[in-house]
């Protein structure tokens, strides 16, 4: 069993993740929720020993302390990683990524039967056994990178967002892979953003949310959860007829701890402000411009005069409108080509100008790689 409790992870002054419990046992699937910057991918950043931030708290596989291990050793206990974006070799064939995955000790001397297992688990992979990987799909690829991860023969499998950029169609394959890597008896824990999914093949999760475990549940509590459902599952969507009910009738959420609200409980559509559909007012306006045109005075019953809306609701919704925008065009742009973690420019709310805040940002070591020349006088950079 995978245990981290109590994890901190800081990032210079920035707290990541704070005293940060989870658990995922041999033959689970755990999936971690919650939204953009939560600290997910953090937290198994910091199982994997490749986190760049300062990792404080317990870490433990089947009792061995993996806390402050090298990466390889912590692949060498059994925890793999298969990191977001994948990560795989673009230019070697998938045999040659597959064999890659196996330099741990504790799956050298196996090689070739793990091979025959992850082959037996992904058929596709033998089928394309010399295919170089760069030219697969992005499913295909993501099988790669799984299959490449089991090739080091872990206990606990452990995934950052594995369906990102894939279609529903190919996600769903992918989830269907997992539940087949549990069915071998391996916990797998991932970090995954598409909840409906990812939940429909998990075992437990738990709620991420501003570097807290604000809640841990079975997913089919997850999944029945009206709070989850309306910030992971996208209540009130076609896909979800049994949550069609508007946000603010939702209940209170379940535990003091756990208080994910739905968004829509303090913003009110333009929809519900005039009373009828804005498709509807776009139609009846562009009836009432054609008839201006030709000079004829609007239809009774299908034109622009049919539209009773008081003009105080108008107002009021077209104010609504013009705040969304004005806010919009406000909003500091925070992304910068050359560094993904830039402060965005402060607002200063009084005229005394604040000092920007400081944001640290720590990146992994680059790994570069040198042939020797044919001349043998050299090295030159690949
Ligand atoms: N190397 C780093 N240096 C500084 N800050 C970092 C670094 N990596 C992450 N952070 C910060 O830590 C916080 C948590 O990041 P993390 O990547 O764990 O979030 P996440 O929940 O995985 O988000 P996402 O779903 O967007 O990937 C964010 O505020 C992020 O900006």
């Amino acid at each position: 069993m995978l245990e981290l409790t109590n994890v901190t992870v800081r990032y210079g002054q920035h707290r990541a993740l704070e005293n940060a419990s989870v658990n995922v046992a041999k033959g689970e699937i755990v999936v971690i929720l919650g939204a953009n910057g939560a600290g997910k991918s953090t937290l198994l950043k910091a199982a994997s020993g490749i986190c760049e931030g300062v990792v404080t708290g317990d870490i433990r596989l089947d009792g061995t302390n993996l806390a402050g291990l090298a990466p390889h050793k912590i692949v060498d206990a059994g925890l793999a990683l298969v990191p977001e974006g994948r990560g795989v070799f673009p230019d070697l064939t998938v045999r040659e990524n597959l064999i890659l995955g196996a330099y741990s000790g504790r799956a050298r001397d196996d090689e070739k039967i793990t091979l025959e297992r992850v082959y037996d688990l992904f058929p596709k992979l033998r089928e394309r056994g010399s295919q170089i990987v760069g030219t697969m799909s992005g499913g295909e690829q993501q099988m790669v990178a799984i299959g490449r991860a089991m090739m080091s023969n872990p206990t606990i499998l452990t995934l950052d967002e594995p369906s990102l950029g894939l279609s529903p169609l190919l996600s769903k394959e992918l989830f269907q892979n997992l539940a087949r890597v549990r069915d071998l008896g391996i916990g797998v824990l991932m970090v995954e953003q598409n909840a409906k999914q990812s939940l429909a093949i998990a075992d437990r999760g738990y709620l991420i949310e501003n570097a807290h475990v604000v809640h841990e549940d079975s997913a089919k509590n997850l999944m029945r959860d009206p709070a989850v459902q309306a910030a992971y599952l996208g209540a009130g969507s076609a896909e979800t007829p049994e949550t069609q009910n508007p946000a603010p009738d939702m209940p209170e959420p379940m535990s003091e701890t756990f208080a994910i609200r739905p968004r829509s409980q303090k913003t009110q559509s333009a929809d519900a402000i005039l009373g009828r559909s804005v498709a509807d007012l776009v139609a009846a306006a562009s009836t009432q411009s054609v008839n201006v045109a030709a000079q004829k005075r609007p239809a009774d019953s299908r034109g622009a005069s049919n539209i009773d809306i008081p003009a105080d609701r108008l107002a009021a919704a077209l104010a609504a409108i013009e705040r969304g925008a004005a806010n919009a065009r406000s909003r500091p742009k925070s992304y910068h080509p050359s560094n993904r973690y830039v402060a965005a420019p402060a607002q200063p709310e009084t005229s005394e100008a604040k000092p920007p805040p400081v944001i640290e940002v720590y990146r992994a070591p680059r790994v570069e790689v040198y042939r020797r020349q044919a001349d043998g006088a050299g090295f030159e950079r690949k």
